[in-house]
């Protein structure tokens, strides 16, 4: 996660507060460039898109790099996501309706056509075609279309079993009456909210007050992730804390309410686990379970590359998480080595859905009578899936080869670089994972492994991962390469050190901001 202050656009370009191990210092750098008639803004981490009236007008971005950096393996460039905040008073103006974006993005690619993409060098690039697709929210529902009304999140987390709780104090007995009368009461007259789950020990009744907040573990955008450890349970969680003002001055939130609702719709063994999420009058919190082995980021840098078994391994638990996500249409967006994190038992455990869509059904599928259908469906426009796959081909080469493939001191040579298709290869590099990674950095989408008719299956059979059987993969059955150095579940040892007095209590919204958040 990363202490860039921008707002997050769905250019997701990452900065990390600090090498790990190391305390974070954060030192910030203001840029303000502008593309001309663009409709994007060009910045030291990446571009972003602007609403049509904002175009000629000079947008702030601030950035918050971390002082130590979070390298990309060659240089001392950092890499971040970059926000930037724009001067609205409509605080869901941040997802531009379809019109205001494709301008935004049309006009983009028209001003960059030889020069820009959109991302950072972290993992989900794209080609310029893709340029104009990778936000085009006119291929995803509403966030009102996303799970609600879905079962809410515990219910899957108890479904796996072990990890709510059988402390029968103070949840609800199977008629959804209340073993704990006075706890409820308390709960009334407090502004946190509580809502009962269902969970496959019965029905529970969460409150805030269930977990201790024990230290910062990350840092993001919007406020920051904490090992907490739940009182009933005695589980440990990761709570993640969104200051409500932040979220509503950077205009993200819907994303962030589209975060909360794919997290309440998926489960996989290689995803991280939404356990429960609430707000009171400043925050939001989402509470996962707490993955404590870190981010497969540091292990990298520490190893400096993986081995091509290694890199194996870890692309695998990818292709069966992204084939998931994918058959129930969402587009995850943000794949690369800070967003997965690894579990004591050495898996992946993928965090981080800021930035993951629902695809509308078929929005790509060429249905309907061939004479009639529209150009752009033909076209295809709309983001899709592919990027994902984009992505894995850049973290498979990042992790074979300690950097990523397009790098560059300044974005817009990343950008150039990730759009003239040239690969610099190593001489020793796997010849086969070589060839896997050629098939998805193809900048022609519908030519792109995992894209095409057959879906993650042609990734799936490629010949890098002959010797897998996918089911055990699924399974967990393969020996993770590996295993973090944990002594207890609750050990903070893989993550960096945060300063806890720094966290000011966030300001409460008043009613009308609160609005909002109602489905939250
Ligand atoms: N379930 C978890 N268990 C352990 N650590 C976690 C967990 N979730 C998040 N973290 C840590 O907190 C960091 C930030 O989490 P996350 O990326 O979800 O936050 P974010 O606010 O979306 O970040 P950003 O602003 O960069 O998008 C992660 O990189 C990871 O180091």
């Amino acid at each position: 996660m990363s202490t860039a202050t921008c707002a997050r656009f769905c250019t997701p370009l990452t900065t990390k507060p600090s090498t790990v191990g190391g305390s974070t210092s954060t030192s910030s750098a203001a840029s303000k460039l502008t593309a001309g008639n663009s409709g994007s803004v060009m910045t030291s981490s990446g571009y972003k898109k602007i609403p049509t009236n904002d175009i000629n007008t000079e947008a702030t971005f601030t950035f918050k790099l971390g002082g130590a950096g979070r390298t990309n393996g060659i240089g001392s460039a950092t890499r971040g996501h970059c926000v930037a905040s724009s001067e609205s008073s409509d605080p869901l103006e941040s997802d531009y309706s379809d019109e205001e974006e494709e301008e935004a993005e049309e006009q983009h690619a028209n001003s960059t056509s030889t020069s820009t993409s959109n991302r950072s060098n972290s993992s989900s690039s794209s080609s310029l075609q893709d340029v104009n697709d990778v936000d085009g929210d006119d291929d995803v529902d509403d966030d009102d279309d996303i799970g609600d009304g879905a079962a809410a999140p515990a219910a899957s987390v108890g479904a796996t079993g072990d990890d709510i709780t059988n402390d029968s104090e103070s949840i609800e007995d199977d008629d959804g009456n209340e073993t704990d009368d006075e706890e409820d009461e308390d709960d009334e007259s407090s502004e946190e909210e509580s809502s009962s789950v269902q969970t496959a020990k019965g029905v529970r009744k969460y409150h805030l007050d269930d977990y201790q907040i024990i230290k910062t573990v990350g840092t993001g955008t919007f406020g920051r992730v904490c090992l907490c450890r739940d009182r009933i349970s005695e589980k440990y969680c990761a709570m993640k804390i969104l200051a409500m003002t932040e979220v509503i001055r950077l205009k993200q939130i819907e994303h962030v309410k589209n975060e909360r609702n794919i997290l309440r719709e998926i489960r996989h063994p290689f995803v991280i686990s939404l356990e429960w999420s609430t707000k009171d009058d400043s925050n939001l919190y989402m509470i996962f379970d707490y993955v404590c082995g870190g981010e497969l980021f540091t292990y990298l840098r520490n190893a400096g590359k993986f081995t091509s078994q290694t890199s194996n391994f870890y692309a695998a638990e990818i292709v069966s998480a992204l084939e998931y996500l994918h058959s129930l249409q969402i587009v995850y967006r943000d794949l690369k080595p800070e967003n997965l994190l690894i579990n004591r038992d050495g898996h992946l455990k993928i965090t981080d859905f800021g930035f993951a869509k629902k695809l509308r059904d078929r929005t790509w599928t060429l249905c309907g009578t061939p004479e009639y259908i529209a150009p752009e469906i033909i076209q295809s426009k709309g983001h899709n899936k592919a990027v994902d796959w984009w992505a894995l081909g850049v973290l498979i080469y990042e992790m074979l080869v300690g950097y990523p493939p397009f790098y560059d001191e300044q974005p817009f040579g990343i950008y150039e670089k990730i759009l003239s298709g040239k690969i610099e290869w190593e001489r020793h590099m796997d010849p086969i994972a070589k060839d896997l990674i050629k098939k998805l950095l193809v900048n022609d989408r519908t030519k792109r492994l995992g894209n095409m008719k057959n879906g993650a299956d042609d990734v799936k059979r490629h010949r890098w991962f002959k010797h897998l059987n996918w089911n055990d993969v699924y399974n967990k059955k393969l020996k993770p390469p590996i295993l973090p150095d944990v002594h207890h579940d609750g050990d903070t040892k893989n993550f960096d050190d945060y300063p806890e007095k720094d966290w000011k209590p966030a300001k409460a919204v008043d009613q009308r901001d609160l609005q909002y958040f109602n489905d939250f």
